[in-house]
């Protein structure tokens, strides 16, 4: 199959005035392709999704996409929060967030179908009505997935996600998405610290340690990649 950069990041660096997260990272992320990024706590995971998004200006280096990022939509499924239960709207209002008030105060015909395709396609249906606040923890990382795709994205930012659900919960939010990246080849990026669960769905990893980064195929993904290479360990770049 031919491959077609959807994003390359060459030569990248960002600096805090107090330290440096990383410096001269340099990757490309094929359309379609599942990657996992990974790393201890502190290692820059974040920092890349914000640099990713534009909410941070690197010190050094580019980030680009293709064919231009105007074309790009991202969507971005935050990190499990639990929404207090009198939380008022419900899943289906939820959902459809990010498109109301864009053109109209209502939705139009369109969006309304684009919002049922994401609930059905994420098992929200039976609980549509439902205040997103009395959801189980699996429900409303699925109402997130949800409003994230609604806007029918090329990339799907999955940023600890899965970070405090629990294990069946997990495997079934990896599974949609995993479907929708075979299905529609829409191209991941899953920020975890979860090894199991990033071997089990990934295509290939970027590691970024204290002191370098690793690239390459899941199936090579390090078993230390969360221990601290601060121990004298040399990492080198793939
Ligand atoms: N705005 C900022 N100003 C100064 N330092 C920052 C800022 N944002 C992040 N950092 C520091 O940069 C380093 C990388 O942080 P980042 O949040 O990217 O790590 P992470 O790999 O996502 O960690 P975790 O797994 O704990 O979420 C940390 O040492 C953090 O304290």
């Amino acid at each position: 199959m031919t491959q077609s950069p959807l994003l390359t990041v060459e030569h990248l660096a960002v600096n805090f005035p107090d330290h440096q997260v990383f410096q001269d990272l340099n990757f490309t992320l094929q359309r379609g392709n599942f990657l996992s990024i990974v790393g201890e706590n502190g290692a820059g995971k974040t920092t890349l999704i914000r640099a990713l998004l534009h909410q941070l200006k690197p010190s050094a280096g580019t980030i680009s996409f293709f064919p231009e990022r105007k074309a790009i939509r991202i969507g971005y499924v935050p990190q499990f929060r639990n929404l207090d239960e009198e939380y008022p709207l419900t899943v289906r209002d939820f959902v459809s967030l990010n498109l109301s008030g864009i053109h109209l105060p209502w939705l139009s015909r369109k969006e309304r179908q684009a919002v049922d395709t994401a609930i059905r396609t994420t098992n929200l249906t039976a609980i549509a009505k439902r205040p997103l606040g009395m959801a189980s923890g699996g429900e409303k990382q699925r109402a997130y997935l949800a409003q994230a795709l609604v806007e029918q994205p090329n990339l799907l930012i999955l940023d600890e996600s899965t970070a405090s659900l629990d294990n069946m919960m997990k495997y079934e939010l990896l599974e949609l998405v995993k479907k929708f990246n075979r299905e529609q080849n829409l191209t991941v990026i899953f920020v975890t610290h979860d090894l199991p669960l990033a071997k089990q769905y990934a295509d290939e990893f970027l590691l970024l340690r204290r002191s370098g980064y690793e690239l390459g195929p899941i199936a090579k993904l390090p078993e230390d990649a969360l221990i601290s290479a601060d121990r004298g360990g040399e990492t080198s770049h793939a």
